[in-house]
């Protein structure tokens, strides 16, 4: 029988940890060998011998817990938000210094969401406007999501020399047009019963295209969580996004 990956969830006891360790568990080629909470040391990490952690945890400890897993030669499988340019610039820098180790920050594990993002990005270019609504449950404390951020970056490259979007707006309250993410308006909506929902409206005279995806619970990411942990072992550096893994121009 071949070895099992032995692997670690950071944040084990939030809503996307408690459904990561039960999808790691059940898996028949993994070794759950560690479940952390806030409070738990970092070292278990090594004294457990996980070769690859999933951190679920905040934005405010994501960075020190996947720069403690490079530095000790742990892959790392990241869906936890906050990682702006500069987290990710620092984090190019340690992981030349470890280069057999890989990490995919993964702003959305939802096979569906990712898909949605690359067909957005596609599309962009071929129409004058785009938005992006971003909808989620009113505990997330990150506003606004991992995913329209990243969503907005593709769509603004794909757009890079066309045209700005029309927009006559002169006067406006505060948010009302959305924050502005590399350029693209990106509204998000806080409401009892959602989970994690994202549309990306696309206008041009006389038509519209909406790409919207919904996760309706946090089973549909699990599928994405177990391709990042089975693959960051074969691809060292930095990866950002779980299109980096898929084969999406095929
Ligand atoms: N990429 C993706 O597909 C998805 C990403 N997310 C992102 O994942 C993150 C977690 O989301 P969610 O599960 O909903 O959030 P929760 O608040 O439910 O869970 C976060 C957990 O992390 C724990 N925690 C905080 N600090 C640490 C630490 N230093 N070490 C270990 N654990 C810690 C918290 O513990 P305590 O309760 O004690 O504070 C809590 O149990 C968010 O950034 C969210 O945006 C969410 C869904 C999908
Ligand atoms: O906090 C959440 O719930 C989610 N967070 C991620 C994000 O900010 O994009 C992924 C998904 O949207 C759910």
């Amino acid at each position: 029988m071949s070895e099992l990956l032995k692997v670690a969830v950071l944040g084990a006891k939030g809503r996307m940890g408690t459904a990561a360790v039960e999808a790691l568990g059940a898996a028949a080629d993994m070794e759950l060998v560690a479940a952390l909470g806030r409070t738990d040391s970092l070292d278990t990490l090594v004294d457990a011998g996980a070769e690859v952690i999933v951190d679920l945890t905040v934005p405010a400890s994501t960075e020190a817990n996947v720069r403690f897993a490079v530095e000790h030669g742990i892959h790392a499988v990241v869906g936890t938000t906050g990682w702006d340019a500069g987290r990710l610039a620092a984090l190019t820098a340690l992981l030349a210094k470890h280069p057999a180790t890989g990490v995919l920050i993964a702003p959305n594990f939802a096979l569906g969401s990712v898909l949605a993002t690359h067909f957005a990005a596609q599309a962009a270019k071929y129409f004058d406007s785009v938005e992006i609504i971003e909808l989620h449950h009113p505990r997330k404390v990150d506003s606004p999501s991992g995913t329209a951020l990243r969503t907005a970056q593709l769509i603004s490259a794909a757009r890079a020399g066309l045209p700005a979007a029309p927009d006559a707006t002169e006067t406006a309250l505060d948010g009302a047009r959305g924050a502005s993410v590399h350029g693209v308006p990106v509204h998000s909506v806080r409401l009892a019963g959602l989970v994690a929902h994202q549309e990306v409206l696309l206008g041009s005279p006389g038509e519209q295209l909406t790409i919207r995806h919904d996760s309706f619970n946090h089973a549909s990411f699990m599928p994405g969580v177990l391709l990042g942990v089975r693959t960051v072992g074969t691809r060292p550096g930095l990866t950002v996004g779980l299109d980096g893994y898929l084969d999406l121009e095929g």
